[in-house]
């Protein structure tokens, strides 16, 4: 239970360690108030009646202002983020870290003079959380505090693991094998919770922050995409015992109820080196796993909602999908070995799932769960990291900086706010729902409890006190308006007799309207007919006329050239027989004039006999 009351403006004044700082800077030289305030002024006021007063004016303010002040009203702590602290397990216990007997306040004190650079970072602090984990304490309980309230109540949450290099983030967040992480066994509580009404075909789908209808050739080109990328996870061999270690921890219940749908979708992104990539991005075909072209995507902000332009969202159908594709996207990822940790994540990291409830009512809830696996912040100086790794950390510093003034400027107490700086790191951009409240954020702060990394661990507990005096109104759900009739399956459980009347005049609606298309339909075909007949007519009758004039000229052009054989042939016959006839005239004229002839020598003779 946590003892906090983040009210007095004062408690802020007093703080001495609100930002991490740089132990090169002077401190000298730092402007001071003019007017010389006492460190425990604020305190006293509220604590009047405590006989441990005096005890208190040698440690830092921290712990003291809040836990006595919010004992009354833990309901206040409830609208601000809960920040957790998980210690990692060591070998050799450390004195330098110690849990007050309350259980959620960690006091450090380090006499050590190697391990810290200033006389403050030696002296006594105590900082508060909402819950502090031991390092004895297991994956299941760190589940059920943090993560398991958010998704049984179905409100949108953050959960981001903050820590130096080597402190146990990824390992709280995805675990091993066998001691599974909070992502894998919120992806089993989900997909437990909407068993019955899981949705089997990706219909809805967020894109651009908005939730959209999917057409047929929409939700088959998903379900492609779905395949291909299933189809390059390693094999999950681990996922049934690991399946079956959650069961064995937590007995996820069933949500009542079959008038809804639900359709699950996750994505994965990196920004490493304030580049923002798709841990999820479908290589072209046939490009192997380590060949993926990586693309520097674009973060928009539209209407207020920040999305990453052109980030692939996959449906999934089971939590060991979603767990497959976490791993892809793992293998993806920029880790490397550093002095601290063999396997480093060199990156922020965010996968997300988005649970899309469709409701009979036609509305859509849609609920957000974003696991932030932060880069751990690292001492370069110390480490001696160079090259690569040197830049990486710089950008991991930079960002985990800007994260630590949003949280400072949302701390601010309401007057006295100012513009928080979302804008100076690609996470901030991604974490502004959570920043500004509009979603639960959770902080799972983790700790390597040795000297050797004293100071980086107090930078990180400073980091985390800021998180903690910051008060939200409380996270509104999202809604969207779908309409889509095809995922109530009615075989399922019981049947309302509202259901069923809805259905019926739903079904009538749709019988009128069927026929009204009927009708419409028919008359138009008969319209079409008509017209159609009346070009066909037309056409004919143009056709024929043509043709009709064709034959009618050639068939002139055909009796003007026999009518002129004719007259030629005539006035030949007639020119051959006036020819005969004149012919045979001068025959006749011969024959006359030589019958004339024998007439003459016949008289002769007759006169000789
Ligand atoms: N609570 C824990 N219980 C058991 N092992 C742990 C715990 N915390 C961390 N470890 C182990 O410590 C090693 C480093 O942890 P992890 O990789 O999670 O660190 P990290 O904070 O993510 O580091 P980095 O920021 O460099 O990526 C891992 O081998 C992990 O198994």
């Amino acid at each position: 239970m946590d003892n906090h009351k983040p009210h007095e403006e004062k408690k802020r004044e007093v703080r001495s360690f609100l930002m991490a700082r740089e132990p090169s800077v002077d401190r000298r030289f730092r402007p001071r108030p003019e007017k010389q305030q006492r460190l425990f002024d604020g305190i006293r006021e509220s604590e009047e009646s405590d006989s441990t007063e005096n005890e208190l004016t040698d440690t830092e303010s921290e712990y003291e202002a809040s836990s006595t002040a919010t004992a009354d009203n833990p309901s206040d702590v409830e609208s601000g983020p809960q920040v957790f602290l998980r210690l990692r397990p060591v070998k050799m216990s450390c004195k330098g870290y110690l849990i007050s007997d309350c259980g959620n306040v960690l006091v450090t004190m380090n006499a050590n003079t190697e391990n810290t650079s200033n006389n403050v970072n030696r002296m006594e602090k105590h900082f508060s959380f909402t819950t502090i984990f031991d390092s004895e304490v297991g994956q299941r309980d760190v589940y059920d505090t943090c993560v398991g309230p958010r998704i049984t109540d179905e409100e949108c949450a953050t959960i981001m693991t903050y820590g130096t290099s080597g402190s146990g983030k990824t390992y709280t967040l995805l675990g091993d094998d066998v001691r599974a992480g909070i992502i894998p066994r919120a992806l089993e509580h989900i997909f437990s919770m909407y068993s019955a009404n899981i949705y089997h075909e990706p219909k809805l789908k967020v894109i651009n922050e908005c939730v959209v209808f999917l057409e047929d050739d929409a939700t088959i080109i998903e379900q492609q995409i779905r395949i291909r990328l299933l189809e390059m996870c390693p094999e999950y061999a681990h996922h049934d015992r690991i399946k079956q270690v959650i069961r064995g921890d937590h007995s996820f219940k069933p949500l009542e109820g079959n008038d809804y749908s639900v359709m699950i979708w996750v994505s994965f992104v990196e920004i490493y080196n304030e580049l923002v990539y798709d841990l999820l991005a479908l290589p072209p075909r046939k490009a192997k796993l380590g060949n993926v072209q990586r693309t520097n995507l674009k973060i928009v902000g539209s209407n207020g909602k920040v999305f990453v332009k052109g980030l692939n969202r996959v449906f999934v159908k089971s939590a060991e999908e979603a767990l497959k594709l976490l791993q892809l996207g793992q293998q993806r990822s920029t880790c490397a070995s550093t002095a601290v940790n063999a396997k480093s994540s060199r990156s922020h990291c965010i996968f997300t799932i988005d649970v899309l409830k469709y409701h009979r009512s036609g509305m859509t809830t849609q609920n957000t769960y974003k696991f932030c696996d932060l880069a751990g912040s690292e001492r370069v100086d110390k480490t001696g990291t160079i090259g690569s790794r040197l830049r990486e950390a710089q950008n991991i510093n930079t960002s985990l900086m800007v994260l630590g003034r949003c949280l400072d400027a949302a701390a601010m107490p309401s007057n006295k706010k100012k513009n928080i700086p979302y804008r100076d790191s690609k996470l901030t951009m991604l974490l502004q729902a959570s920043l500004l409240g509009k979603e639960r954020l959770a902080m799972i702060v983790t700790v390597t409890p040795l000297d050797q990394f004293y100071e980086e661990n107090l930078n990180v507990l400073n980091f985390a006190s800021i998180a903690k005096d910051i008060v939200f109104k409380q996270p509104k759900q999202k809604f969207h308006s779908t309409r889509y009739s095809g995922f109530i399956d009615p075989s399922v459980g019981v049947i309302s007799s509202e259901y069923i009347k809805t259905l019926e005049q739903e079904n009538l609606k749709l019988r009128l309207e069927v026929e009204r298309l009927k009708y419409e339909t028919t008359l138009k075909l008969q319209l079409q007919e008509e017209k159609l007949r009346k070009e066909l007519y037309n056409t004919h009758q143009e056709i024929l006329a043509s043709s009709l004039k064709v034959v009618k000229d050639q068939s002139e052009r055909k009796l003007a050239n026999v009518r002129r054989e004719h007259e030629a042939m005539i006035a030949h016959i007639k020119r051959t027989h006036a020819e005969k006839i004149e012919d045979l005239q001068d025959e006749i004229n011969e024959l006359r004039d030589a019958n004339s002839d024998v007439e003459i020598i016949d008289d002769d003779d007759e006169d000789d006999d």
